[in-house]
């Protein structure tokens, strides 16, 4: 489907803590989506549109915008500082994907988003890439490279790290965390993918129905720039023809509960793999609300073991703000 939506442009916040801001009227923009998880975005080839986090918000409300749990916007390397230090250790890396949570708040990395956003490049006519060809951006999280595959993207996320290392390996948890509908506090696992996570192992697929996660589960401690905290139930038995299946849900955050989100379920998979201990395997099928999406750990060329996040990507409508 590619249709045209008319959305009035938000308005700056009357305190004029938005007043450099340049108008959003007319700007053009696309919906797009990663097993659910989806984003507003916008191509800004010559970096002309500062969008504030408030407009950010506004656009993404599902009420009074367009609608999505992030916005990304599509800028080249070049304009943005943490892009030239990018383009300078690979030239390659000339879009970069400026992602925003919906509440307006910066988040280092996005996993389905990384997906999205190239598909979008493509859609947009800004690359070309074939099937089997690979593209290299620059994020937050750093340069990633992207392989476009017969359902989608593969998405080298890099090398995975858990946040509290000490805790992770002598004690296997390093958070207690409390959601509505669990009756008690449990161990989590905090791990980084660029992006703060921390996992919490459930029993049963009724156990993860019953968590509520219209509020923040609270994780005590918590990662210092807060954190995604992802309910994971491991299939019986774990473990199928060398896939490791998992069934997930998470509390975005930024955002709230989300449909899917990529840097999540490789942070389950770390998670899930850790606790299985010697002899798990390295790929994994993650089933979220919104589809499946694969993780698979491989030996890096930076000589630490990376994560792939494969999963497909849906441009859904364009359009033009009002
Ligand atoms: N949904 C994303 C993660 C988005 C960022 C996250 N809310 C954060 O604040 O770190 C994904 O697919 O990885």
């Amino acid at each position: 489907m590619d249709e045209t939506l008319a959305v009035p442009a938000p308005q700056p916040p009357a305190d004029g803590s938005a007043t450099s801001a340049s108008t959003l009227s007319g700007l053009a923009f696309s919906k797009g989506h990663g097993t659910g998880n989806d984003f507003v975005l916008i191509a800004d080839p010559e970096d002309s549109h500062l969008i504030s986090p408030e407009q950010v918000a506004q656009l993404c409300d599902r009420h009074l915008g367009i609608g999505g749990d992030g916005l990304i916007r599509a800028v080249p390397s070049r304009f943005l500082p943490e892009g030239r230090d990018l383009l300078a250790a690979d030239p390659a890396a000339e879009w970069f994907m400026d992602y925003r949570n919906g509440d307006g708040s910066l988040s280092e990395m996005c996993g389905n988003g990384v997906r999205v956003f190239v598909h979008f490049l493509i859609a947009q006519g800004l690359v070309q890439l074939g099937a089997g060809e690979s593209l290299t951006i620059g994020t937050r999280g750093g340069i990633k490279k992207i392989v476009r595959t017969d359902g989608g993207y593969a998405v080298d996320m890099g090398p995975w790290e858990f946040i509290f290392p000490e805790e992770a390996t002598s004690k296997a948890m390093d958070a207690l965390v409390s959601a509505e509908g669990l009756e008690v506090a449990r161990p989590g696992l905090s791990v980084s993918m660029g992006n703060p996570h921390t996992v919490v192992a459930l029993a049963e697929l009724s156990e993860l129905a019953a968590t509520q996660l219209f509020k923040a589960p609270v994780v005590d401690p918590k990662p210092v720039n807060g954190t995604n905290v992802e309910f994971v139930v491991p299939a019986e038995p774990l473990v199928h023809d060398g896939v490791g299946t998992i069934t997930m849900r998470v509390h975005e955050r930024g955002v709230g509960e989300t449909q899917s989100c990529g840097t999540g379920a490789c942070a389950a998979a770390v998670a899930i793999r850790h606790w299985a201990g010697a002899g798990a395997p390295d790929a994994w099928q993650v089933n979220v609300p919104g589809g499946v999406v694969g993780v698979t750990f491989f030996p890096g060329d930076s000589g630490r073991e990376h994560v792939e996040l494969s999963g497909p990507a849906v441009i859904v409508a364009s359009g033009t703000l009002s």
